[in-house]
């Protein structure tokens, strides 16, 4: 189908009826054209190669627009809330209720009609069809009820959605690139309707949370994703691009499932793989120069990261990401374990992606904090299949393993995590296994026999995979236990050997509190690169954002309806990393000072509430600017000013 695709010669369109997506560009990122009822659609041709992307239609009235982006704005055109001139302007006049709603009631609504689905499933569907509905709505919802909506669009609800997506699967969201696609991506990459992009997140599925390898069914991750870039950090949604890889999976369910929509191929070598990497990032680069890059859920991401860090604006989430959070978390329980840095001892259940990226951060933490990096070094005990990851275990360690390779073993191989706890009775125990439940209350009697206030961190997604939950955490170790997990656990209230009941609270460890001020920060100092430094500061900016209140609280994490408030914090502090290490090209914002440059970045960030206004003043002014020539020509506007008669 694709070759069809790629080796038609058409014209590319050239105009467009004025469209409602220009209305939404703000002036910065989208420099308004002079004539906004003209929008081009970048003819990308591939080095090497002719080819044309597939046209668009010349012209389309815009309520009949199919544009399949997750989060296209000109769904907005739908609106209730719309007043009618704005309907009129839009041409969807009479194609929706009469009545011009307020949020309140549209919201009434929605939370009712969410709490007729009897399932989550049911729920992440409802939501997935109001963003594509009412783009403006889903974000005001999500980001008003952030602690009851993140689960639904993210982590636990967005697990079981990629391992039933082929049978869920209702409407068109984000893009795919497969490996037959490979010296035509770029011609692939024109059709994505949007004209700008600022970010990217991309899977190829092959480990999706802690699901293994769900191929492109993994496409509720990029999707999940940016939803939380514009809810926590307000990207705005037409400037994001889920992106999904169909390189193949090795997931013979999968293969062999009927309803499954990616192809049925064997996943492709490493080195196929970096072949096609290397064309998508020139691809994605050639379209949008600025574009930031994020790499997610990927089996083995550390060689394309090495490959592209320095050349791309890019990062990783689960190894930077994670990183970052969980030093967030740590510096803020090591100051509340009482115990100086150098007296803790960590195990690490699971040494991927996550659990090698979170251990590097916290040795970055100790050496700050004065330790020489052989002393940091020396805290960390990574256990993997196969034990205690140590030099001389009899394996092939695999390239990332190495720099935490015990060498004081004296020979001795610890198989088992009963064995290793037991030989180094850790301070700090990391769960990134994937193994549900091997925190056993046992385990956890031990962490709280040996430390005042043991950290205990099981960070695997969804919550099935989670090491232990919140309850056996607490309940096992007296209510002394400084608590974090990767997906969210409900308070627990319980009633210590001392006789006092209280409401213990977890701490979510997960990346959602770094990556979107990761994104924001980068995009708006245009950094070139994602630098060390960037990510570090993002997670001592987590660690500086709790209040007063929740530090009295005990938390590790501020509470997560403030991540937007945590977000420009973030942002700031990589703006800062980033200006420190001169890889900004945005200099103007190094004269600003902190508050000025969080004011600014508050500027910049899109938020649903003030979007209906946004439009009716733009809307106003633009149809003023224009006068009556341009609305009898079009015949699209019979009266500019007036307002909603309902
Ligand atoms: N809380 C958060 O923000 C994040 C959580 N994660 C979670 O961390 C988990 C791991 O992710 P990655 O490190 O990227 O995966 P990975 O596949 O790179 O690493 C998994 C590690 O667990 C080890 N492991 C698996 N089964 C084991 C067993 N039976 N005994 C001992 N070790 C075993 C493997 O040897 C490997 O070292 C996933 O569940 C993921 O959802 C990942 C990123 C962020
Ligand atoms: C949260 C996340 O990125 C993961 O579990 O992979
Ligand atoms: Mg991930």
């Amino acid at each position: 189908m694709l070759a069809h695709i790629h080796n038609t010669s058409r014209a590319a369109p050239v105009a467009r009826p004025l469209s409602a997506r220009s209305l939404f560009s703000p002036a910065s990122s989208y420099p308004p054209s002079s004539c906004p009822s003209i929008r081009r659609h970048p003819l990308v041709v591939h080095p090497g190669k002719k080819m044309a992307r597939i046209a668009a239609p010349q012209s389309r009235p815009v309520h009949a627009t199919p544009y399949v982006n997750h989060a296209a704005p000109v769904e907005a055109s739908y609106d209730t809330a719309n007043p009618s001139y704005i309907r009129k302007y839009l041409r969807t006049y009479g194609l929706t209720p009469p009545r011009a709603e307020s949020y309140e009631v549209q919201k009434t609504r929605c939370l009712a009609q969410l709490a007729l689905k009897s399932t989550v499933i049911d729920k992440f569907l409802y939501l997935s069809t109001l963003r594509k509905n009412n783009v403006h709505l889903f974000y005001r919802l999500v980001s008003d009820h952030l602690k009851e909506m993140t689960p639904l669009i993210y982590t636990p609800v967005v697990g079981e959605a990629c391992q039933r997506w082929s049978e869920i699967y209702q409407q068109p969201e984000g893009m795919y690139l497969s490996w037959e696609d490979r010296g035509n991506l770029a011609a692939v990459i024109a059709n994505w309707p949007q004209p700008h992009v600022d970010i990217t997140v991309i899977t190829d599925g092959s480990r999706i949370l802690g699901l293994g390898d769900l191929g492109i069914n993994g496409m509720g991750i990029p999707i999940g994703k940016l939803a939380l870039y514009t809810a926590c950090a307000g990207i705005r949604p037409e400037a994001t691009l889920p992106l999904t890889l169909d390189l193949g999976t090795g997931n013979k369910t999968l293969r062999e499932d009927p309803l499954y929509m990616g192809s049925r191929r064997d996943k492709i070598s490493p080195e196929e793989e970096r072949e096609f990497m290397d064309e998508l990032m020139t691809a994605l680069t050639e379209r949008w120069p600025g574009i930031v890059i994020q790499f997610e859920d990927f089996k083995n991401p550390f060689p394309s990261l090495e490959r592209y860090r320095h050349t791309y604006t890019c990062f990783n989430d689960d190894i930077q990401g994670t990183g970052a959070v969980i030093l967030g978390g740590v510096i803020n329980a090591v100051k509340r374990s009482g115990l100086p840095c150098k007296d803790h001892r960590a195990v690490f259940l699971g040494a991927g992606s996550a659990g090698v990226g979170v251990a590097k951060q916290i040795v970055d933490f100790f050496v700050r904090e004065g330790m020489t990096e052989d002393e940091a070094r020396a805290c960390f005990y990574l256990v993997d299949t196969k034990g205690l990851v140590t030099a001389d275990r009899g394996d092939k360690l695999a390239d990332h393993k190495v720099y935490f390779a015990r060498q004081d073993n004296e020979g001795q191989q610890l198989r088992t995590l009963d064995e290793v706890i037991d030989h180094v009775k850790p301070t700090i125990l990391m769960g990134l296994s994937t193994l549900g439940g091997v925190f056993t209350p046992e385990i956890l009697r031990k962490m709280a026999d040996w430390n005042t206030h043991p950290i205990v961190f099981p960070l695997s997604n969804p919550s099935s995979k989670s090491e232990c939950d919140f309850e056996t955490a607490v309940t096992n170790t007296d209510g002394r236990v400084l608590f974090a997990s990767g997906s969210p656990f409900p308070s627990v209230s319980f009633t210590n050997s001392a006789g006092e009941t209280r409401t213990y609270s977890p701490g979510q460890g997960n990346n959602m509190y770094v990556f979107p001020g990761i994104g924001l920060g980068t995009i708006l100092s245009k950094a070139v690169e994602v630098t060390d430094s960037m990510i570090y500061a993002s997670g001592a900016a987590v660690a500086e954002a709790l209040t007063g209140e929740e530090l009295e609280q005990g938390l590790l994490y501020p509470d997560v309806t403030r991540i937007r408030a945590v977000s420009v914090v973030v942002a700031r502090k990589v703006i800062r990393a980033a200006q420190e290490a001169k890889v900004d090209r945005e200099t103007g914002l190094r004269s600003m000072r902190d508050d000025e440059l969080d004011n600014y970045i508050k500027s910049r960030m899109y938020d649903p509430h003030t979007e209906v206004r946004a439009l009716e003043r733009e809307v106003g002014a633009l149809l003023s600017s224009l006068g009556p020539t341009y609305a009898g020509l079009t015949g699209v506007v019979d009266d500019v000013n007036e307002n909603s008669k309902l």
